[in-house]
Parts: C-alpha cells; sequence; structure tokens
C-alpha cells in the first residue's frame, strides 16, 4: 500500500509465508472495511467471508471504535453480530470463551465466519483464543485499542486465557488475517492505561534496540502528552520489531521470540497471585518485572548497577512500578514453577547481557532470585 506523503500512515508487513498478514497504522482513518475484506481474502485462500462476530467490553460497547468496526463491516457485506464482555483481566477466562462459543454457535458461524477483536490486549487474547478453536480455526482480525495492544498483543498471534493459577496456560498460536490500529482510539484511554502499554514500549528498547531506548529517554515528555507523531513512532516501530521476531521464530521453538518474554517471568507471577483483574495490570506487573530480572542479570554478573538504574529511571518517569507492594518472594517463585519457558523443573529468565540485547537463561539459582525479588517486595 502506498504510503500518504505526510507520514501518518504506515504498514509492517509480518511475513509468514501463507500465514503473511499486514499490520495497517493510521491516525483516524475510515479504510477498515476494504482492509478487513483485503486481508480475510488474502490469508483464508480467497473465502468470501459473509458474517462476523465482533467481540469488545463494556468499555468500548459504546466507544466509535466498536461503532465504526460494525458500520465498516456492514458497508463491505460481511454481518456482523455484537458480543459485549465484562472489561479486566478476569475476562480471560474459559466461561468467556465458552460464551463466546455460544454466540458463534447461535449465529450458525461456519469456517467462512470470523472474529474480530476491538480491544485491549484482553479481548484480543480472549477472541483470538475462540477464533484459534471455533470450528478447528476460523479468521481473526485484531483492532486494538489500548496502546499496550496496539505494540504488542494485537501481532504475533499468541492468544490464549488464564488459568486461576497460571497466567496464559491455556492457548495457542494463530495469527491474525490484519491488524487495524487506528492511533486515534487512544484519545480515550485512561493515562494508567497509556502507562500500562509504555512498559512493553520500553522493553522493546531493553531487549531488541538500545537507539529506541534511548529516543524514549528523549522523547518521554511528548509520549506521555499524547503528541500524535511520537504515539505514531512508538507504535510503528514496536510493530517493527515485534513482526521481525516473530517471522524468524513464530511458534517460540528457538528461544528468539522468547526474548520478548522478558520481565514477565516475575511479571506473570505478580499478576497469578495478586488475583487477575487485581492491583496489577498487565504493563504495571511487567515493568517491575524487568527491574527485578534486571536485578537477577546482575547477581549472575551479565550487566552492572548502570542498566537497571537507567530502566528505573525512565518506568519512574512515565509513572510505572518498580516495586510490588505486600509481595513475598516464596510465593512468587512458587508462581514461576508454573512458567511456560520453564525446563526440566528450572525456572528460566530472559537477561539483558547490554542494553539492546537479551538471552533466555536457566543460569540464575535460587538465591539469585530470591536476593532480586527482596527489594521488589521491600
Ligand atoms: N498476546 C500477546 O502477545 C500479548 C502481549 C502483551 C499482553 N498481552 C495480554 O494483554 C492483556 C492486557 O491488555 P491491555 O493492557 O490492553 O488491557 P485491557 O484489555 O484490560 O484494557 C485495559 C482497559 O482499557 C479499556 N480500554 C480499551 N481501549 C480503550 C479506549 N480506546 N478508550 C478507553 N478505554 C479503553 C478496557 O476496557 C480496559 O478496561 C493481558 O492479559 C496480557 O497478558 C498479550
Ligand atoms: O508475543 C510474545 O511472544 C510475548 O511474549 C509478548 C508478551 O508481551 C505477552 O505478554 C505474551 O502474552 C506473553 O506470552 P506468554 O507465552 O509468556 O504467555
Ligand atoms: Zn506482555
Amino acid at each position: 500500500m502506498p504510503e500518504p506523503p505526510d507520514g501518518t500512515e504506515s504498514s509492517v508487513l509480518v511475513d509468514l509465508g501463507p500465514r503473511r498478514y499486514t499490520v495497517r497504522v493510521v491516525t483516524g482513518s475510515r479504510g477498515f472495511g476494504a482492509f478487513a475484506r483485503e486481508s480475510l481474502a488474502a490469508t483464508w485462500a480467497g473465502r468470501a467471508c459473509r458474517s462476523a462476530l465482533v467481540v469488545t467490553d463494556a468499555n468500548l460497547a459504546d466507544h466509535p471504535a466498536a461503532a465504526g468496526t460494525l458500520d465498516a463491516l456492514r458497508n463491505v457485506q460481511i454481518e456482523p453480530r455484537l458480543a459485549v464482555l465484562d472489561p479486566g483481566e478476569a475476562t480471560k477466562s474459559l466461561p468467556s470463551a465458552s460464551r463466546l462459543y455460544d454466540e458463534l454457535v447461535a449465529m450458525r458461524a461456519d469456517r467462512h465466519a470470523a472474529v474480530v477483536a476491538v480491544g485491549g490486549g484482553v479481548i484480543g487474547d480472549l477472541a483470538g483464543f475462540a477464533a484459534a478453536t471455533y470450528a478447528r480455526g476460523v479468521p481473526l482480525l485484531m483492532v486494538p485499542t489500548t496502546l499496550l495492544a496496539q505494540v504488542d498483543s494485537s501481532v504475533g498471534g499468541k492468544v490464549g486465557i488464564n488459568h486461576p493459577r497460571a497466567k496464559n496456560i491455556i492457548g495457542a498460536f494463530h495469527q491474525p488475517s490484519g491488524v487495524w490500529v487506528d492511533t486515534a482510539t487512544l484519545d480515550t484511554l485512561p493515562d494508567r492505561e497509556l502507562r500500562c502499554g509504555l512498559a512493553e514500549v520500553v522493553k522493546y528498547g531493553v531487549i531488541l534496540d538500545a537507539a529506541f531506548f534511548e529516543g524514549l529517554e528523549e522523547r518521554v515528555g511528548e509520549i506521555l502528552a499524547r503528541d500524535p507523531a511520537a504515539i505514531r513512532w512508538i507504535v510503528a516501530r514496536c510493530c517493527e520489531l515485534k513482526a521481525d521476531v516473530v517471522t524468524r521464530d513464530e511458534r517460540e521453538e528457538t528461544g528468539l521470540r522468547a526474548v520478548l518474554n522478558f520481565g514477565h517471568t516475575v511479571g506473570h507471577a505478580v499478576e497469578a497471585v495478586a488475583g487477575y483483574g487485581g492491583a496489577y495490570q498487565h504493563g504495571e506487573a511487567v515493568a517491575a518485572g524487568m527491574v527485578a530480572e534486571c536485578r537477577i542479570a546482575e547477581r549472575i554478573g551479565w550487566i552492572g548497577p548502570g542498566l537497571t538504574d537507567r530502566l528505573i529511571g525512565l518506568l519512574a518517569r512515565i509513572g510505572l512500578p518498580t516495586r510490588i507492594n505486600g509481595c513475598d518472594p516464596a510465593t512468587l517463585l512458587e508462581a514461576m514453577g508454573r512458567d511456560k519457558k520453564n525446563e526440566a523443573g528450572a525456572v528460566r529468565f530472559v537477561l539483558p547481557r547490554e542494553l539492546g540485547r537479551v538471552e533466555l537463561t536457566g543460569l540464575p539459582s535460587r538465591d539469585d532470585v530470591v536476593a532480586a525479588l527482596e527489594p521488589l517486595c521491600r
């Protein structure tokens, strides 16, 4: 697709051969209907899609993003049915998935029907899981409306739900047919949710791109002020970085994709222990988790304290937590024992070697981890 001269629109190709798709980044454009039709035709062997289950949450049911999606689908002869779920992490559950299967059965959805997720990462992961499993897989379109979903969860095909004791442990890899990112939808996003998305944005800098991290340090004021160009810059760069990783290790088989899990061994344990929809949102748990995991890297001699201090400095300027109230290292360790990256009983972490480079490792001992968790819980 040609880029307009003002640079307000861009595309990222996630080049997965027969499952390739486009992430289209726009600000207030109306082209979703045509994008949906083209994307569905391109990735599902030209099958004509005639109906879609549009999944959203109650905070978005009256939002222009939801209404615009329904209208745009009707305009391209795709009949939508709307499912509205409760907002919040607790919705990423089996009962919610079951509710979506009921909706799909009620609309007599066959394998030509699509699922369209309009919302944050909770809606994307849940609706994507329903799309991956209903009729052994129906096409999925992502319309992410939080910064976190625009920079991370809508891209890459990880879909799933939580077990009460283990985050994202029930799921699948199911790539979307297309991702429609309209940064104008972020105008209504609460500041706390913007900060959550920025946790994953900072993650990309630490794991893959030192220059991007430096750019964030320079432009954090503009980003927090929601300068449209600064927001488009972070969304486009994060999608590019994620697309590159996902195309090289789609199913997290070689260890490469695991880099995206920096901060998540500790972060997911915090979420499971605090309770889904509890005191900490995913982005907040990941922010504190990145700090703890930097300290583990210090313990095993991979980095000096300078990187941890720099990370804490940037997270603090954003207003993200670098500590967790009322946590206990032993309880967090127990929860980490259920992390999907574990191997032969060893808890594994993605740890920094330097700014912009991380590695998956099972090296840290229990003592290293407990020592690094103590300042987190203090
Ligand atoms: N699949 C992946 O690769 C991946 C990556 C990162 C995170 N995740 C998952 O994503 C989830 C977190 O996603 P999230 O941070 O987007 O949370 P979320 O989906 O709960 O959304 C946060 C809140 O913002 C509201 N909201 C959404 N868009 C809005 C808008 N435009 N205006 C006003 N309010 C709006 C929602 O109703 C909700 O209350 C976690 O479950 C996490 O595990 C998945
Ligand atoms: O896409 C990935 O791969 C990621 O790890 C991105 C993470 O930000 C995201 O939170 C993901 O859902 C975590 O995956 P999990 O496999 O640890 O459940
Ligand atoms: Zn994450």
